[in-house]
């Protein structure tokens, strides 16, 4: 199959023109080998899956996490992505255990996993079925839907899953970690309730409420996740319920009924729990995504009781993130039973498809200037733009909306139909720039994305690992552009560490700052950092008057240029205009 065939599947219709350079990028030279029973080789691992360049010859011996150096610069280029980095994830864990290394599959896929009896990873499909079962229509519906070779965190936590045991699976954005955990669902669910093949439904036995479980943060990403089941249930009647508050009340009453998936936030399957509309002591299959997430202060209540509500004998329980901290880490500890733990490339680290640049702008003026300049000469679109709260996302698309784009909004403060269809508008390619807050960071997937702008600093590194994670996804490439001022310094320093790491170029000083006082890490994502409200910034000295002579043809305006010194932007790295794409955005399917 077409390699960029598959890459833009499920996400952005891409003109082949103008990517010509992905695509050259892409473009698979022969047919994967399988030979050993995991059907992994170095030769084998198609390249349009290689989405850390395994397959590129590099070397595949472990090395240690302790070594602080910069990587290579081929290592890290934005177009190659990096097997240098990948390789600590073979090195030892927080407990001084080590990780198993003694599969070559694991190494080929710089998967480290941790536990006891842990199967091999499978690099095909058809292995997957060979080994365990798996019905043709799965594979059927995996072939129609143009996934025709694993990824590697699916490679590994298939299998896993498969063998019924408890899973901790962490992999960067944008690695497949949904069909991870979507695919063995389906296979060890069998067949529908409603089914008559079923042994149970021969036998009489009456089973009411969901056998399976999904539990992430936000209703876009369980909309999203329903979409991915979809796709695998292709054929068969299976009964899946998205359960979130955009989601009708008839359908949420289902629930109760014969039910196989129950996909929804933690909120609202607490609410439908207490107000008696579901029932989980059926659930054998409960899966956790975005888990350090849904683990720490902001979920962790609500999370442990719908855990709680899972009483089924046979429960297994699986997690899966891109980044999973100590504190989540230790709940999940709590939470497992004999859990296999699979990293794949290094625990908590940013996609490696994504050129990373660090701008220094002073001030809140200094940022809506280097966006506008941004904005206005190569903008990698289309883009999201994150902002700390909901007022200010609104503050900055009413700036927007005065420049020469088509904007949009994402935030709490919109109704569920609006954030329905404001994600609608983006996925058909009608959005150019998105402006949102953290509902959008974690698991969204628009496959076609160029650019991230984190316009308000993010708190904690793992927000700015998820941020960025919404581009660069599935092997394609991505660019973004973090701002920050004289307020954001006491957040600064492991983010402009993670950022140096790629060889991007960076304010020197930012590098050299004390450890700020520890946070807990809570307190810093609770922590919001006090700002001139974007109007008030804008209506100064920045504002509407510009943007509308530009949108009008003015000859003034066509290129803000930066005002320098405090309140200037400087912009540190020439990545932007590498990855800028002109020309016309063709959409996402
Ligand atoms: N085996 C595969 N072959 C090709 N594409 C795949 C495969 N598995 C998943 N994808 C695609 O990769 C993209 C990213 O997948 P997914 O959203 O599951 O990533 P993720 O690891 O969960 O990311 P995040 O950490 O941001 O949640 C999706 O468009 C998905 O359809």
């Amino acid at each position: 199959m077409e390699a960029f065939a598959l890459l833009s599947r499920g996400g952005a219709r891409f003109n082949k023109d103008r990517f010509r350079d992905q695509v050259r990028l892409f473009e698979t030279t022969g047919e994967a080998s399988t030979s050993s029973d995991t059907g992994i080789g170095a030769a084998s691992l198609p390249t349009e899956l290689d989405f850390f360049k395994y397959a590129s010859g590099s070397d595949t011996k472990p090395r240690s996490t302790k070594s602080k150096g910069k990587l290579p610069a081929a290592a890290t280029s934005p177009l190659l992505g990096s097997s240098m980095l990948l390789e600590d994830a073979m090195s030892v864990d927080e407990e001084g255990s080590s990780g198993d290394e003694s599969s070559t599959g694991r190494s080929i896929h710089r998967i480290a996993a941790t536990g006891s009896r842990i199967p091999e990873p499978a690099g095909d499909f058809e292995i997957l079925s060979q080994r365990y079962g798996l019905s043709q229509l799965l594979l059927d519906n995996l072939a129609s839907n143009e996934l025709s070779h694993p990824t590697a965190i699916q490679c590994q936590a298939v299998p896993i899953l498969l063998e019924k045991r408890d899973l901790a699976g962490i992999s960067p954005t944008g690695t497949g970690k949904t069909l991870a955990y979507v695919l063995p669902m389906f296979a060890l669910l069998g067949s529908p309730l409603t089914s008559k093949d079923r042994p149970e439904a021969q036998q009489g036995t009456k089973e009411h409420g969901p056998r399976a479980l999904i539990v992430c943060p936000t209703r876009e990403l369980a909309g999203q996740i329903y979409n991915e089941c979809m796709k695998l249930a292709q054929g068969r009647k299976w009964n899946i319920l998205l359960f979130s508050k955009g989601a009708s009340s008839s359908e949420q009453k289902k629930a109760m009924g014969k039910v196989d998936i129950v996909i929804g936030t933690p909120l609202r399957i607490l609410a439908a729990i207490r107000e008696e509309a579901i029932r989980l002591d059926n659930v054998r299959y409960l899966v956790l995504d975005e888990a350090d997430n849904l683990l720490d202060t902001d979920f962790g209540k609500q999370t442990e009781e719908v855990l709680e509500s899972c009483t089924h004998p046979d429960l297994q329980k699986c997690i899966f993130s891109a980044t999973l901290p100590q504190v989540a880490e230790r709940v999940a500890k709590r939470v497992l039973v004999d859990p296999v733990r699979v990293v794949v490339g290094v625990k908590d680290s940013a996609s490696l498809n994504v050129a990373q640049t660090l701008t220094y702008c002073g001030t809140e003026v200094g940022k809506l200037f280097a966006l506008r300049q941004l904005l206005a000469t190569s903008p990698p679109l289309p883009m999201l733009i994150f902002v700390q709260s909901k007022e200010r996302a609104k503050q900055l698309y009413q700036e927007l909306l005065y420049d020469n784009l088509t904007v949009d909004q994402l935030h709490s403060d919109m109704t569920s139909k609006q954030r329905i269809e404001s994600v609608a508008r983006m996925r058909r390619g009608e959005t150019w720039v998105m402006v949102c807050t953290e509902v959008m960071a974690r698991g969204m997937d628009f496959g076609g994305i160029k650019g991230v702008v984190n316009y308000d600093f993010p708190t904690t590194v793992q927000g700015y690992v998820h941020r960025i994670g919404r581009t660069g996804r599935a092997g394609r490439t991505g660019v973004a552009v973090t701002y920050f001022t004289d307020a954001d310094v006491p957040f600064l320093r492991p983010i402009a560490q993670m950022i140096n790491q790629t060889h991007a170029q960076i304010p020197e000083w930012t590098l050299k700052l004390n450890k700020a006082r520890k946070m807990k890490s809570d307190e810093k994502r609770r922590r919001k950092v006090k700002r001139d409200s974007v109007t008030k910034v804008a209506g100064g000295l920045v504002g509407r008057r510009d943007a509308l002579r530009r949108r009008h043809g003015g000859k003034k305006e066509k290129k803000l240029s930066p005002r320098g010194g405090r309140n200037g932007a400087r912009t540190s790295s020439s990545a932007i205009d590498a990855s800028g794409d002109d020309g016309e955005w063709s959409g996402l399917s």
